[in-house]
């Protein structure tokens, strides 16, 4: 199959040196308390706390975690979704019921949009009328979710492809019909939306001199219905990764009942802050002066455009992780970025896919199955990294990455952010023992699945999933529209306009850089050329350097055609 011989080798030897530890997920209870403290009185709590435990919850309900080990750092914080995509909704405190993935009459009754208030008694007849349609649309609603409900497998109802004569196109339809089911209705995208323009405009009031991004997932379309948003906070002044600002920003959106469930990782080498946004149920990262993810989302939407099935597989991945547990970072498993890392590089090198002798879309089942033969049997995690170059994914020794050396476990995942080359994405990822056999598994588990259907009747194959034997979806009952047509993600849209600012300023920079330079260059031989004035652009421009640790520098422009179409103002939004 495909991939296999490009890198095969042998993972035996590290069988005897992984120590197949797993670390234990902290848990740590809530304390809730009716005084409500200022933010002086729980850095004080934590300043008499810090070096004595690991963790501790606030007079505030906060939760604070003192994370200083590199396992537990940053960006390897991140789960990416609930444990079940209806936990946050039934876990919030004192927060409405989202209504997200709701069939359509549920919203209406949800809402109490079909209640008609009638004050004369002619309009007997039309409230009977009414209360019939709603009784109907009610029972309707609720065989549906029964239906809906009653099976782990819910994206072949109605949708039946067991005539398919290879059960390969069975699964590419399969894999197609699942990705319909879970992508966002309208209403999902417009709550996602909304919550990023209230915790922006908290933000905004908080710290007038910042502005909060989106990246992750929601900024690629690569987000299950549970997915979290992760954001960052940027800043003119920098300097808001502070411990005390973290303090102050989750205290803030507390009091603006903007987030419930909240953890601040405050000592981490990238300080976050996790929280439940009560009015959607969505789970929100908030991480501080990067932008490393912001270009990353702008990198993954090109992969995504380059790439037919990428997004596809990687929600398939995404959701076959998730329900074995072992897409969480903190726990060892393997986050999203690692994941979209992983299909990219494996449809950019498949054979078949490069000679073009088939087209990814049509040949997705095939391509799942050799997915996982590939990582589940084959791949050569003892001595191979995933990298890129000139922007194509490769493969090379891990022996040749200096930053990763001295590689003390050799049975682990390696591979290169795209954005910054001495950087393992997959450095938590520490449990790929159980990964690679989970992928293994699903090779297995799919292609006995395929035999076994193949030589079934039609009659027999009535009603069956290929996909349901590696994939399980719970969770409220959805629809199949996947509705990202109809209105915009503003996370992407921000994104892409972040992009074209930047992109603004680094030319204006280049430029003001090339003037000069000509200039100079002109000057030295001036008996030979004649010296050009160039014009330069007249832009006012103000360095802000954040604390050197980002090692990172911040301008910002102001020009008087600073709120140009291009203009990255989310205030807008
Ligand atoms: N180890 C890492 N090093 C650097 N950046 C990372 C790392 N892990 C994540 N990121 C950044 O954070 C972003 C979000 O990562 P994450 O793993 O949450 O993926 P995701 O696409 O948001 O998936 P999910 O929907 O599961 O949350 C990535 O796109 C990347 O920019
Ligand atoms: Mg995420």
């Amino acid at each position: 199959m495909g991939a296999k011989s490009i890198v095969a080798s042998s993972s035996k030897k590290s069988k005897k040196q992984h120590n197949g530890k797993v670390k234990k997920n902290k848990k740590v209870k809530k304390v809730r308390k009716s005084k409500k403290p200022e933010v002086a009185d729980i850095l004080d709590k934590n300043e008499q706390d810090s070096g004595k435990s690991s963790s501790h919850v606030t007079a505030d309900g906060i939760l604070v975690l003192e994370n200083k080990s590199d396992d537990d750092e940053g960006f390897d914080d991140y789960d990416g979704h609930f444990d079940n995509p209806t936990d946050a909704l039934s876990t919030t405190e004192g927060s409405k019921t989202p209504e997200l993935a709701v069939l359509g009459v549920e919203k209406d009754l949800a809402n109490n949009d079909d209640f008609i208030s009638l004050s004369a008694s002619s309009e007997d007849e039309d409230t009977k009328q009414e209360e019939e349609k709603q009784k109907k649309e009610a029972a309707i609603l609720e065989k549906k979710q029964k239906e809906i409900l009653n099976t782990d497998y819910p994206w072949i109802l109605n949708h039946d492809h067991s005539k398919q004569k290879e059960i390969s196109d069975w699964l590419t339809f399969e894999i197609k019909d699942f990705v319909a089911y879970i992508s966002p209705s309208r209403e999902e995208i417009e709550v996602r939306n909304q919550t990023i323009s209230m915790i922006r405009e908290a933000v905004k009031q908080l710290w007038p001199d910042a502005d909060l991004h989106v990246f992750g997932s929601y900024s690629t379309d690569l987000y299950l219905p549970g997915s979290d948003i992760d954001c960052v906070i940027t800043s003119e002044l920098g300097g808001k990764e502070s411990r005390n600002n973290l303090f102050s920003l989750a205290s803030h959106l507390k009091k603006k009942n903007l987030a419930t469930e909240i953890e601040v990782v405050a000592k981490a080498r990238v300080p976050i802050i996790k929280f439940v946004e009560p009015n959607s149920g969505i789970h929100i990262d908030v991480s501080f002066e990067r932008t490393n993810g912001l270009e990353a989302a702008k990198l993954i939407r090109e992969w995504l455009n380059d790439t037919p099935g990428l997004r596809e597989l990687v929600l398939i991945v995404k959701q076959f992780l998730h329900s074995r547990r072992l897409n969480n970072v903190h726990t060892g498993g393997l986050g999203g970025f690692s994941i979209i890392c992983l299909v990219f590089s494996f449809l950019h090198m498949h054979p078949r896919i490069i000679t073009k002798e088939i087209e990814a879309k049509d040949n997705l089942g095939v391509l799942l199955i050799e997915f996982f033969e590939l990582y589940g049997k084959n791949f050569g995690y003892d001595d191979v990294a995933l990298g890129s170059s000139d922007g194509y994914p490769v493969y090379f020794p891990k022996s040749t990455w200096n930053a990763i050396q001295p590689i003390k476990n050799p049975f682990t995942l390696a591979i290169q952010d795209p954005g910054d080359e001495s950087n393992n994405i997959s450095r938590g990822t520490f449990n790929i023992r159980d990964i690679k056999k989970a992928f293994a598994g699903a090779f297995d588990l799919l292609t006995n699945r395929c035999f076994e259907l193949h030589s079934a009747t039609f009659k027999d194959r009535l009603g069956k999933s290929v996909l349901g034997n590696v994939i399980k979806y719970r969770g409220k009952a959805r629809d199949f529209e996947d509705e990202r047509d109809l209105v915009l993600n503003k996370a992407i849209i921000e994104n892409e306009n972040y992009h074209k600012t930047r992109s603004r300023i680094i030319h204006d920079e280049e430029y003001i850089e090339d003037s000069a330079t000509s200039t100079a260059t002109a000057t030295a031989t001036e008996d030979d050329y004649e010296i050009i004035e160039l014009p330069v652009k007249k832009v006012k421009m103000e360095t802000v350097e954040p604390e050197p640790k980002s090692g990172e520098t911040y301008i910002t422009v102001s020009s008087a055609d600073d709120d140009d179409e291009d203009g990255y103002n989310p205030c807008t939004l």
